[in-house]
């Protein structure tokens, strides 16, 4: 068994992380921590986990939890996992960290967007970018995860294929994102409160959101090439689900749907979490609800020769806790989807 710590387990991805690994075969949940429920107990605070958890939060000692554990799942703000992230490491054990702190190939792109100093740069640089459809070989033999952002995840998902085989002129990019509230976290922010997001869609950060980064490194790697993108993400009254529409500019005129979606099903012929849509069925968040799915459909449009994609994920599953224990599965040589093989709710 492999005895796992979540570090952060009260926000939203924690809750997530020990739904998913309280069932997962290959695993004993060997302590959660918190700092504002600390020695409650966990069913008592989320009664959903009742029978599938039976332990207390601890506060953060990390000596006590690092020695007990094998691989740290760190759910935490960004800067302040860290600490938690070099301390691990130093003991020689395996680090998964959500946030975005181990994220980018070059320390200085992360302090510049997220204007926090990075405290241990030398283990950034290390870190692998946790998209295992991607990434997995590098994943294989890593220490340190940067689990990849949720708007990020259903992008790169949704455009690797087409930048991988040059189909797209880069410069054309265009991403229009939609994000349920759960994907702002558990803690208060009036931006969440049911009267100002209910019966309400709109556009923030236009420009300036600091996943652009993130995608445009992932991106650029594909390419072969250095990609920037327009990137507007939306909040969307609902609790779950990403929705990213992509739009590009292709260099040939001489193609159509099906051939299109042929390169992404061969792109993705081996990937159990990826899905391709068929010609004029295209991907709703409901389709991924709860599940570790990322769901992708396009259309090519011969008027404006652009083909537009449209790729949807659960943010709180494959957009952050699945996609961890995704990572965990592969640093464990263990089957991927071991533990994550459901389908989403439905309806
Ligand atoms: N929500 C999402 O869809 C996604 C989130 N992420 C990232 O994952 C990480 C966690 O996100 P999420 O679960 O939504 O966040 P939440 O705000 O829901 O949870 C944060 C957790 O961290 C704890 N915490 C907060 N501040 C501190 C601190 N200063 N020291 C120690 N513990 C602290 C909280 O403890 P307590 O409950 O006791 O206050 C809670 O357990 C973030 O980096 C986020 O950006 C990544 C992808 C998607
Ligand atoms: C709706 C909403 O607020 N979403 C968050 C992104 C979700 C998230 O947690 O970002 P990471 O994946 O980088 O951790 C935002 O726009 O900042």
């Amino acid at each position: 068994m492999i005895n796992v710590g979540i570090v952060g387990a009260t926000g939203y991805t924690g809750t997530e992380l020990v739904r998913f690994l309280s069932r997962h075969p290959q695993v004993r949940i060997a302590g959660v921590t918190s700092q504002s429920y600390v020695d409650q107990r966990y069913a008592d605070i989320f009664p959903n986990t009742e029978r599938f958890i039976d332990l207390a939060c601890e506060e953060q000692d990390l000596d006590k939890l690092l020695a007990k554990c094998d691989v740290i799942f760190t759910a935490l703000p960004h800067g302040v996992s860290m600490e938690v992230v070099g301390a691990a490491a130093a003991k020689g054990k395996k680090v998964i960290d959500l946030g975005a702190d181990y994220r980018f190939d070059d320390v200085r792109v992360y302090e510049e967007w997220y204007k926090i100093e990075h405290k241990t740069p030398e283990l950034a640089k290390k870190a692998v970018y946790g998209l295992p459809e991607i990434h997995r070989d590098e994943i294989k033999n890593s220490q340190v995860i940067g689990n990849p952002g949720c708007y990020p995840t259903s992008i790169i998902l949704g455009l690797a294929p087409l930048l991988k085989h040059g189909q797209v002129k880069v410069e054309t990019l265009i991403i229009d994102a939609k994000s349920g509230v759960s994907g702002g976290g558990r803690g208060l922010n009036l931006a969440f409160h049911y009267a100002e997001c209910n019966e309400n869609l709109k556009a923030y950060n236009i420009g300036v959101h600091r996943h652009t980064p993130e995608i445009e490194q992932e991106l650029s790697k594909l390419a072969r090439t250095d990609v920037r993108v327009s990137f507007t993400p939306h909040l969307i009254p609902m609790t779950r689900g990403i929705l990213s529409t992509i739009y590009a500019s292709l260099h040939n005129i001489d193609t159509d749907t099906e051939e299109l979606l042929n390169i992404y099903r061969d792109f993705y012929k081996d990937e159990f979490f990826v899905r391709i849509h068929p010609e004029g069925r295209y991907p709703q968040t409901k389709y991924v609800y709860g599940s570790n799915f990322c769901d992708i459909g396009l259309q090519y449009d011969p008027r404006t020769n652009r083909v537009i994609v449209v790729s949807v994920i659960d943010n709180l599953v494959k957009g952050a806790s699945g996609q961890a224990i995704q990572n965990m599965n592969i640093l464990f040589g263990l089957p991927e989807k071991t533990g994550l093989d459901y389908p989403a709710l439905w309806p």
